[in-house]
């Protein structure tokens, strides 16, 4: 993993020397507390409609805000407007907003500039053209790099890695797409350039949106990270 921080980016500079963990799709608020317990870096929450992990009605601003305040709050949107991100995100005290449709550059900047982090993510393929980030780079904090797939995210399908060894740009990512815990002995030893986390998401659920802790406690202990055990 690359822990120096290239120069001329919008991203913090003060990269993490381990990999950070992002624990996608949350719902419920048994599953939601056994997790957050487990001290993952981020937890993420879909408020895209057509998914099968939305949290509609059955989030509560008090259940999230109750939250430790070391675990990072991502709301995960879809092509939704701008208002409706940044009221969403001040009803729910988000800390990041992650972009999973065809958010522009600009509504990066403007999010961005309402005080929220932003982490703007791309289903990579064979031949990804990175030249595509370019315009993106000055206005997100992360990129999240997903594997293609008929949904916009959630697809539980992982791509071929190798693609992100000529990652070009100084933006730090997380890697994302169909990971399990088989994986991480494999993803505690990349060393891609930009890497700096990951993100959990189906390969840890019992039923859509439902996250089985054990196999959270399975991943981190396989990652190494100390206190990680269930
Ligand atoms: O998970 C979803 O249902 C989803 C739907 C629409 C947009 C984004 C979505 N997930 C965002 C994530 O960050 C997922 O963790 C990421 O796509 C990886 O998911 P998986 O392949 O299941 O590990």
């Amino acid at each position: 993993m690359q822990t120096s921080a290239p120069s001329q980016s919008a991203a913090p500079s003060d990269l993490p020397s381990r990999l950070l963990v992002k624990v996608c799709g949350m719902r419920e608020a048994a599953s939601l507390t056994a997790v957050a317990d487990l001290e993952p870096d981020f937890l993420g929450f879909i408020f895209a409609p057509a998914s099968p992990r939305y949290v509609g009605d059955v989030l509560t601003p008090d259940l999230l805000q109750g939250l430790p305040d070391r675990v990072q709050r991502v709301g995960v949107f879809v092509d939704a407007p701008t208002a409706q991100v940044q009221a969403t995100a001040c009803r729910f005290g988000l800390n990041f907003v992650q972009l999973h449709g065809h958010e522009t550059p600009a509504q990066c900047a403007e999010l961005r500039a309402t005080g929220l982090r932003v982490i703007k993510a791309f289903g990579v393929g064979e031949g990804f053209d990175f030249d595509a980030l370019g315009p993106y780079v000055l206005h997100c904090d992360y990129f999240l790099f997903d594997a293609q797939g008929p949904a916009p995210g959630g697809n539980g399908r992982v791509f071929d890695w190798r693609v992100l060894e000529n990652y070009p740009w100084p933006v730090p990512y997380l890697l994302a797409g169909g990971l399990r815990p088989e994986h991480a002995a494999v993803v505690r030893n990349l060393q891609l350039p930009g890497l700096v986390g990951i993100d959990l998401n189906s390969g840890l659920e019992i039923a859509p949106g439902v996250k089985d802790p054990a196999r959270v406690a399975a991943f981190l202990d396989g990652l190494g990270r100390p206190g990680a055990a269930a």
